[in-house]
């Protein structure tokens, strides 16, 4: 980092483009542990904004602006070096590694010895309610411990920034409450700046901040 400040994600200017067409223009800046809810129709660019937030956007899309992480200019850095975590709906956990396996596969390798490492993976599963399922195979998850070891995994890599593509979508609802409250409270726990995507005007009301609509 920079500057070791935690200043938030901002995208200064920033627009995309597909084939001469304008997709998306947003100019905004999200503070450390605030969540933005982005919502808009199918096809208007959200997946393509949050792409090109983590630097896998595909090239035949036509850039421009600023995005700028606590201080620090992410256009033209790898992903790897971006340190922005995303979570999609789809978030499948490697099925031939078990839960702590999983886990630990996510975190820094500047987090050196095995004792720290499983230190940490225990540390998370204990934050997720999950005490004692180190060893468990992700197949004999529920859909809710699931989620919230898809969101550790997510953590553990020690992101300054989150994007969330449509992460409830596949919940029921009962559950989609309770993993969305976990979801959102360790965002703002962790100070970081959150971007949502969503179809579900549910989820913008849940997170209780800004929402933007692209049109
Ligand atoms: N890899 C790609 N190559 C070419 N075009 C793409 C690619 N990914 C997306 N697009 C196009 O870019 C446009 C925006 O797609 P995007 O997935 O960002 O929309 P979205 O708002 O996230 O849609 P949805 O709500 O359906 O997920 C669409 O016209 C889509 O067909």
């Amino acid at each position: 980092m920079a500057d070791g400040l935690k200043t938030g994600l901002a995208l200064r200017d920033v627009h995309i483009g597909l084939a001469g067409r304008e997709l998306v223009a947003v100019d905004l800046v999200i503070a450390p542990g605030e969540i933005v809810t982005l919502m808009g129709p199918s096809g208007s660019g959200k997946s393509s904004l949050l792409g090109h937030i983590c630097g896998t956007l595909p090239a035949q899309f036509d850039v421009s602006g600023q995005v700028i992480l606590d201080g620090r200019i992410l256009d033209g850095c790898p992903p790897q070096d971006r340190h922005v975590g995303i979570l999609f709906q789809d978030d499948l956990l490697f099925p031939h590694l078990s839960v702590g396996g999983n886990l630990a596969f996510a975190l820094p390798a500047s987090i050196k010895g095995k004792d720290s490492r499983r230190a940490r993976v225990e540390e998370a599963l204990k934050s997720a309610d999950m005490d004692g399922f180190a060893d468990r195979d992700p197949a004999t998850l529920s859909g809710g411990q699931r989620a919230r070891v898809a969101l550790m995994r997510v953590l553990l890599s020690e992101p300054c920034a989150l994007l969330l593509d449509e992460p409830f979508s596949k919940l029921d609802s009962a559950l989609r409450d309770q993993i969305r409250a976990f979801v959102f409270d360790l965002c703002r726990k962790n100070g970081l700046p959150t971007l949502m995507v969503t179809h579900d005007p549910e989820d913008g009301a849940a997170a209780g901040g800004r929402v933007i609509n692209l049109a």
